[in-house]
């Protein structure tokens, strides 16, 4: 029995479990949810009766969740005065799967963010972003339905480590002098006012991220694995992330993958003919093909050649760029879901690929559509798919009648413009 000091889970309900390295999902589970702050609120409460009423609709009262508020963020700190409670902690660890609204990181001081700390806390590696087109979701390009991709983000490490000191401090200062004095560095332009931040890229991060996307693309038959890195610039960590990226397919799944390391050694031993053949005989054999991008290269490309790039395997920092970039792509970030997963522990975190949207707070006007996505994301997850099937359909009928929220009210024509909850109620009606 899992043990809590200030929040208790509901009476109801029982823990889903990993067995054997599956879950084990009963027909009633405890899920623990973070309403989240800004329009955290609005969202989730349009979000969860959308979930409640698939899961009755699917299961007729067969299957229900068991909704366990946890808390994090302002509510969590107006309730108990601390952020992140351990209660929470626990609940997430405890209960396995989970599903969370936004929370804010304040910019350039104050506290870390509280999401970042949660996926370094239950170490959920990969952040896991979908990203696609709905029929009549406006969008700012031609032909936003060539966009088909799966983003597989590093979620622990890079930049987003934490390790940095701010400009002035002493620590800054120790670092810069051991860098100048003990390891030569004579290329820091301005010593004395410099912030330091470090980045570290190791070969265990980057192999379970590569084989969590790998593993994906075999699943679900997907065309190829693309490295985003800038590792032209970024040798030893963004360049490292490519590197141990094809040997790690190579190593792993040689017969099920064909890589462009591999298209390169043939290309200098053989020529580029031999070279285009091996890859075409390849494809031919529906071998998932391996590739690599220059991140700079591939946010010019998503927009004029998407459908060259299926799932995409990158680093903390360009998978926090690609994920907003790409939900522009396809409509906007209003539809954007995404979920933290552990694929060794089971732990997954399931939350919208957006922050709190602050200005439109208790409002009741913003998209709840990402987060009911990541619950589409979660269900999937859970193997409750007739249930994500159903939301999903009935979203993709709610769009279809013109239906929406502001975000896309403000660029279709003939569009009826709801209220957040007054949206959820749409999709609930096209069940
Ligand atoms: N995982 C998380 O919890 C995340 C938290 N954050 C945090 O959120 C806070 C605010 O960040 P900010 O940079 O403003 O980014 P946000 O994603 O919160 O908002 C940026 C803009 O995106 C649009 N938007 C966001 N959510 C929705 C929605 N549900 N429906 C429709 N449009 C939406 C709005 O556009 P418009 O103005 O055009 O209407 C909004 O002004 C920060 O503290 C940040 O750290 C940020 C990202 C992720
Ligand atoms: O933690 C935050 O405040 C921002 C996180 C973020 O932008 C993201 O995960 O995409
Ligand atoms: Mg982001």
């Amino acid at each position: 029995m899992v043990q809590f000091k200030r929040f208790q889970p509901p009476a109801e309900g029982e823990p889903i479990t990993l067995e054997n390295g599956k879950l084990r999902v009963p027909n009633h589970p405890i899920i623990p949810f973070i309403e989240g702050d800004g329009t955290g609120p609005d969202i989730w409460r349009a979000s969860v009766r959308v979930f409640d009423a698939a899961v009755a609709k699917v299961y007729g009262g067969e299957r229900k969740v068991a909704w366990y508020e946890v808390y994090a963020g302002e509510k969590a700190y107006n309730l108990f005065g601390e952020w992140l409670p351990d209660d929470t902690l626990t609940a997430l660890s405890a209960y396995i799967v989970s599903i969370k609204g936004p929370l804010t990181t304040p910019v350039g001081g104050g506290i870390r963010s509280l999401n970042v700390a949660l996926r370094q806390l239950l170490d959920l590696y990969v952040c896991q972003r979908p990203v696609r087109y709905f029929q009549g979701v406006p969008s700012p390009v031609k032909h936003p339905e060539l966009v088909d991709m799966v983003i597989f983000r590093e979620n622990s490490e890079d930049i987003y480590a934490g390790v940095e000191w701010a400009a002035g401090t002493p620590e800054a200062k120790k670092v810069i002098e051991f860098l100048q004095k003990e390891m030569g560095v004579n290329k820091i332009r301005f010593p004395e006012t410099s912030g330091i931040g470090i980045k570290p890229v190791s070969r265990e991060g980057t192999e379970r991220l590569v084989r969590a996307a790998i593993e994906y693309a075999l699943r679900h038959k997907r065309k190829s694995v693309t490295l985003v890195h800038k590792g032209n610039i970024m040798k030893f960590t963004e360049g490292a992330f490519k590197n141990w990226g094809y040997e790690l397919a190579e190593r792993e799944y040689g017969d099920k993958v064909f890589t462009w390391a591999q298209y390169d050694r043939i290309k200098a031993e053989q020529g580029q003919a031999a070279a285009d053949a091996a890859q075409k005989q390849a494809e031919s054999e529906g071998k998932l093909i391996i590739k690599d991008v220059i991140a700079d290269a591939f946010l010019q490309q998503i927009l004029t050649r998407p459908a060259e790039y299926d799932v995409i395997a990158t680093m903390n920092l360009n998978g926090d760029y690609i994920s907003d970039a790409l939900a522009a792509q396809v409509g906007g970030i209003g539809i954007a879901p995404g979920a933290n997963i552990n694929y060794v522990t089971g732990h997954a975190v399931f939350e919208a690929t957006h922050g709190t949207a602050p200005k439109y707070a208790g409002l009741d006007k913003v998209n709840p559509g990402s987060v009911i996505l990541s619950g589409v994301m979660m269900f999937e997850y859970l193997g409750w798919q007739e249930v994500a099937d159903a939301i999903t359909r009935a979203l993709e009928k709610t769009i279809a009648q013109k239906i929406v929220t502001y975000d896309f009210a403000r660029l279709m024509e003939g569009a009826r413009e709801v209220k957040t909850s007054e949206f959820a109620d749409a999709i609930i009606a096209n069940l």
